[in-house]
């Protein structure tokens, strides 16, 4: 499991952890495993004499980067440090990189000629390292540092983000202004949700993550009455953590203990959607799929295997989960259709056109006893928060929360990095928190109220498993259909949320390989997806 910290964690946590180290250890640790990066990507082309830029400004992320250029200068590479704030720079740092022979350009607010100065070492740098401010930035980048933006990126050096690249907002992922574009990010200690994030994730290239020991710190942090406490702001599943989930058929386990979902979907304007769904739902690990709806001639055409009636969900037969919303329509037969499946008494994952009839009444909270999942992407969000598709856009952690406080729902929040998040615990900080697990729904409407956007107590996952070929007409109804088989194959909430999401994404790298795939093959992937998973746990 990866996992992301917000800046008042790792700053508490480093704070311990330079307790008991000697002075500059963490910087010295950071500064190392930034340089041995570099040094990577500097190698297959030569260390000595490239070029290499040094952007430091006033705070330790400078400090960190100078340290660095050191080291790549010990090594022979032709170093210039940039200077933003020459009268706040790092001195350790600034002594380390003179002292090995690096070359140092003053380039703050009040010196004149800058530009023409940086110029010619910025267009011939191989390398750029990005010290300019790290998780103390607020805000866009200032304009001594933005002036330098065009330059760099005309350069064509590779650009490498320490810590994270400046200008971007480490808690949320926020560009609110310029930023610096890296190729690679070497983060310290701990991911930040900002780079695991939309819109951040975008700017930030490949992340690296550099031990510096403070995993110990901030688990003890997590567990403790003290400081920020809370566990990791962001969860990231890899291979492993999936596998540890998925379901498996046992000896004796028939179709019905696999679980059986139900799909309320589909409409005589939309019957692909239903088909899609069901195509994922029958790849998910439940036994059997159930529709319900108007479309069953064309969903059992495509899936012979589906038990189909043609009526409303309530008179459908047993499920464990239901699905309800893909092509389902927002006339009176999807109004009905939604109303029978939010009646029932079994988990509930709403999208589409569902989600579209939710919106239509305005945000209040469902008191469901079994739990409740929303699967909008960024219109459908802004659209059941009455709010623009931009603002979704620009903060998507902290609308998922709001939706699902709203709401009092867990959700799944669609796009490149889609969040999955449970509704807020109840009491707050103080309340059950993540003891509470996925089946607090009804409870999260009431801390709904007070706590709004605090992620504090509650588990948040991203998914990173994506590509931009998923974003093709009808795989969101594949993922519906998945997840919801997952929900009725015992999976918690936000655990079938998350590894579906996590197939998905998978399912859609394998489906696409690099060129325009389809709704129906990123289903047909899904089983090539589960095999990958799965292998991870059985060797
Ligand atoms: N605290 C620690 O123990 C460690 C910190 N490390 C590094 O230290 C960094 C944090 O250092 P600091 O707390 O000094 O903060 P930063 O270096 O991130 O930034 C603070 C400085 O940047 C300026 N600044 C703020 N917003 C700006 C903006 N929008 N545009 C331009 N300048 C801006 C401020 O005036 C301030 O002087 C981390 O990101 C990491 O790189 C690492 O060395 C690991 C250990
Ligand atoms: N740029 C992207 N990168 C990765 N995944 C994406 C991207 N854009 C969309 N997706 C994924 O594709 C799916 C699209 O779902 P949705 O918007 O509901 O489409 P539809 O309504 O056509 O089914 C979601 O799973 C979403 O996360
Ligand atoms: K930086």
């Amino acid at each position: 499991m990866r996992t992301a910290h917000r800046v008042e964690q790792v700053r508490a946590a480093e704070a311990a952890l330079m307790r008991r180290l000697p002075d500059g250890e963490l910087m010295r640790r950071a500064a190392t495993g930034l340089a041995a990066v570099c040094l990577e990507l500097l190698s297959p082309a030569g260390v000595y004499g490239a070029p290499v830029v040094v952007l430091a400004g006033s705070g330790d992320n400078g400090g960190d980067a100078l340290f660095a250029g050191a080291r790549l200068a010990g090594r022979g590479a032709a170093v210039t440090a940039v200077l933003l704030s020459p009268r706040r720079t790092h001195p350790g740092g600034l002594a380390a990189l003179r002292a090995a022979g690096g070359r140092v350009l003053h380039a703050g607010p009040d010196d004149a000629d800058v530009l023409e100065r940086v110029a010619v070492p910025l267009s011939r740098a191989r390398l750029v390292l990005d010290g300019i401010v790290g998780i103390g930035g607020r805000g866009g980048l200032r304009p001594e540092a933005a002036r330098l933006l065009p330059l760099v990126e005309a350069s064509g050096a590779t650009v490498v983000a320490v810590d994270l690249p400046s200008g971007l907002d480490a808690d949320t992922g926020r560009v609110s202004g310029p930023v610096l574009r890296a190729h690679l990010t070497v983060t310290f200690g701990t991911h930040k949700p900002g780079l695991l994030l939309s819109p951040g994730a975008g700017v930030a290239g490949t992340v690296h993550l550099v031990d510096i020991g403070l995993g110990p710190e901030l688990a003890r942090l997590a567990g403790g009455p003290d400081g920020p406490g809370g566990g990791p702001a962001l969860y990231c599943l890899q291979h492993a953590d999936v596998a540890a989930v998925l379901p498996v058929p046992g000896r004796d386990t028939d179709k019905y203990g696999r679980g059986v979902v139900g799909l309320a979907a589909g409409s005589e304007r939309y019957p692909g959607a239903a088909v899609l769904a069901v195509s994922g739902a029958v790849r998910s690990g439940a036994g059997a799929v159930r529709y319900a709806g108007s479309v069953a001639d064309a969903v059992l055409a495509a899936h012979p295997e589906v038990l189909v009636h043609r009526g409303g969900p309530r008179e459908a037969g047993r499920v464990q989960a239901w699905v309800v919303g893909p092509g389902l329509g927002t006339g009176s037969a999807g109004e009905e259709a939604l109303g029978e499946v939010l009646a029932s008494d079994v988990p509930v994952l709403v999208d589409a056109d569902g989600l579209g009839l939710l919106a239509a009444r305005g945000p209040e909270p469902l008191y469901r006893d079994a739990p409740t999942l929303f699967t909008p992407h960024a219109g459908e969000a802004a659209r059941l928060l009455g709010v623009e598709r931009a603002a979704v856009e620009a903060e998507p952690l902290a609308h998922a929360l709001r939706l699902a406080d709203a709401y009092g729902v867990t959700v799944l929040l669609k796009g490149d990095r889609t969040i999955i998040t449970e509704p807020a615990a109840p009491g707050g900080a103080e309340g059950l928190g993540r003891a509470q697990g996925p089946g607090g729904d009804g409870a999260g409407a009431e801390a709904g109220r007070g706590g709004a956007g605090d992620a504090r107590e509650r588990r948040v996952f991203v998914n990173t498993t994506g590509t931009g070929w998923l974003a093709t007409a009808g795989s969101g109804d594949v993922l519906a259909g998945l997840v919801g088989g997952l929900l009725a194959a015992g999976l918690p909430v936000v655990e079938a949320a998350a590894v579906g999401a996590y197939l998905h994404g998978l399912a859609g790298r394998l489906a696409a390989s690099g060129a325009p795939t389809t709704a129906p093959d990123v289903a047909r992937a899904l089983p090539e997806a589960w095999r990958q998973v799965a292998s991870t746990a059985t060797g």
